[in-house]
């Protein structure tokens, strides 16, 4: 971020300005970028949402936000030079013939655009309409929309048609914030500026991959979205699919958008499709029940405010994936995601072959194969387990498992580690697309997603109860255990 340049002025207009994304994290980050002098001193935020608020409340609302939120503290001079660009303009997203008063609060303004879709998916069809409707939507507009676009395959085609029958693919921003995570953007530097790692990352060097995204949080109030989605839909088809993609593609022909999005693309359309036959073996659903989390009892799903007690949405997921390709046949990639588990922890673990033969048998019976640890979040950075002998006179070769430990902390310790949606605001102001979704990337990912949801649905199952505070429900661990592995606690 240091060798950023300071970019054009912008107009950066929020809809959903005051829902739960835009104030615990994409005010959070326009401040870091003004902190970190990134913004155009004529760059204005409009917050846009349908509460009859002034500019002042508007304010006031983004000052309680940055106080709770930016955990550093504010500087003095950034907050105000911050506070002074923020604008407010109330609008009902769905009276598509009443954006007149949002262009008359943008003619004052910049003539490049950044639309950012904080709302629900459903209405981004509405929106662009509106938009075009009020003759809002020039050629260095750009927009960008949350994930998930859409409830399955079908519905994110309606969504995405009615964006590019406005917005060209170049304009458009699909955000998956996990690809501006540092530690998943180190996935292309340890992968392609390693040759040690370059050169064994294929089936005849790793025996299986564990991807885990845990979150200690439940559903944090958002019971009517959540529902409606459940954790294959909010954090699998997205995250989890974008991790796996970048860590198992091929290598593109250089940092470019499409060369990045290509490779991702093969490897979604790679995945080996589950279906009713097969999903029990490959899949478990959970929901989490009532339990402790840091010593205090917390609700079960269906006790959350709001629930609707006979939901069958799940809180947990966990699959055996496969790719179909000749680098990764026979490499299962075991997914696990689930909200209250015991503690925020997202890892990757890349577990190599064992050794052929053991010649220090006399010392160690069985060689334990060779562990690559990314530790996503939080305590960020990248550990290997190694074999290593320990020092002594004895004749006999005492050897025992060390870690060669990159903690982010430790190692870059005078460095902030940048918020995911600092970057993207960033790279899209900057109108750089390579850490963004492309539409058929989205859609690859839906039909994989839909046809799990589907054999869900057909086998009519109800997800597994797992006390909050556990890592899931039993099953996942026989999901693992049938091939003769254990997960990573
Ligand atoms: N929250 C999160 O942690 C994450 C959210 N996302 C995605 O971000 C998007 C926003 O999520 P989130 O902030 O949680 O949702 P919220 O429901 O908290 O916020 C949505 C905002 O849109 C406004 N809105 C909805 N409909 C209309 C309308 N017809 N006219 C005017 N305003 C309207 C809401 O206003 P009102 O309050 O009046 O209803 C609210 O300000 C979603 O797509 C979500 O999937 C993605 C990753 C994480
Ligand atoms: O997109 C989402 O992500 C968050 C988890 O994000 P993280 O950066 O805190 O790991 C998740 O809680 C939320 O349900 C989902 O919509």
């Amino acid at each position: 971020m240091k060798n950023a340049q300071i970019n054009s002025a912008v107009e950066v207009v929020l809809f959903g300005a005051l829902g739960d994304l835009s104030r615990r994290k994409l005010l959070p980050a326009l401040y870091q970028l003004d902190l970190a002098g990134l913004l155009h001193e004529e760059t204005r935020i409009v917050g846009v949402a349908r509460q009859d608020q002034s500019n002042s409340d508007f304010i006031n609302f983004t000052k309680e936000n940055l106080t709770n939120f930016v955990s550093e503290g504010l500087d003095e001079v950034a907050y105000e030079r911050f506070l002074s660009r923020l604008v407010y303009q109330k609008l009902d997203f769905k009276e598509t013939d009443s954006y007149s008063a949002l262009a008359k609060t943008l003619a004052n303004g910049n003539d490049e655009r950044i639309y950012y879709y904080s709302t629900p998916p459903a209405i981004y069809g509405d929106i662009t309409e509106g938009l075009f409707n009020a003759g809002l939507i020039n050629d260095s507009d750009r927009v960008v929309m949350e994930k998930p676009i859409g409830h399955c395959l079908e519905s994110s085609k309606v969504i995405n048609n009615m964006v590019s029958s406005h917005f060209e693919e170049n304009q458009i921003y699909r955000i998956d914030h996990y690809l501006g995570k540092e530690t998943v953007l180190n996935l292309l530097v340890l992968r392609f500026a390693n040759s040690l790692f370059t050169n064994n990352w294929d089936r005849n060097y790793i025996d299986h991959v564990q991807i885990t995204v845990a979150e200690s949080v439940g559903i944090e109030g958002r019971w009517g979205f959540y529902d409606e989605a459940g954790q294959m839909r909010d954090m699998v088809q997205n995250h989890l699919l974008q991790i796996l993609s970048l860590l198992a593609m091929e290598p593109p022909a250089d940092l470019s958008a499409d060369s990045i999005r290509d490779e991702k693309l093969k490897v979604i359309k790679a995945l080996v499709p589950i279906t009713r036959q097969n999903v029990k073996e490959k899949t478990v659903r959970g929901q989490y029940s009532e339990g402790f989390l840091g010593g205090n009892g917390v609700p079960g799903y269906l006790e959350e405010e709001g629930a609707n007690k006979t939901s069958n949405t799940e809180t947990f997921v966990a699959i055996k994936a496969e790719i179909d390709n000749w680098r990764w046949t026979g490499v299962p990639f075991y997914l696990r995601t689930g909200k209250r588990m015991p503690a925020k922890h997202s890892e990757i673990v890349i577990h190599f072959k064992e050794q052929p033969h053991n010649i220090f048998k006399d010392s160690y019976v069985d060689l334990p194969a060779n562990k690559l640890t990314i530790r996503l979040q939080p305590d960020e950075g990248v550990e290997l387990e190694v074999m290593n002998k320990i020092p002594g006179i004895a004749s006999q070769m005492n050897i025992h498992e060390n870690k060669l430990d990159l903690s982010f902390s430790e190692t870059y310790e005078n460095e902030r580690v940048v918020d995911a949606y600092e970057r993207l605001m960033l790279e899209v102001i900057n109108g750089n697309q390579s850490l963004f979704v492309r539409r058929d990337e989205v859609e690859a990912a839906w039909s994989w997603a839909d046809s799990i949801i589907d054999a869900w649905q057909a086998s009519n199952e109800k997800p597994k109860a797992y006390a909050a505070g556990s890592w899931g429900p039993v099953s996942s661990i026989s999901l693992i255990a049938r091939d003769d592995r254990q997960w990573v606690e």
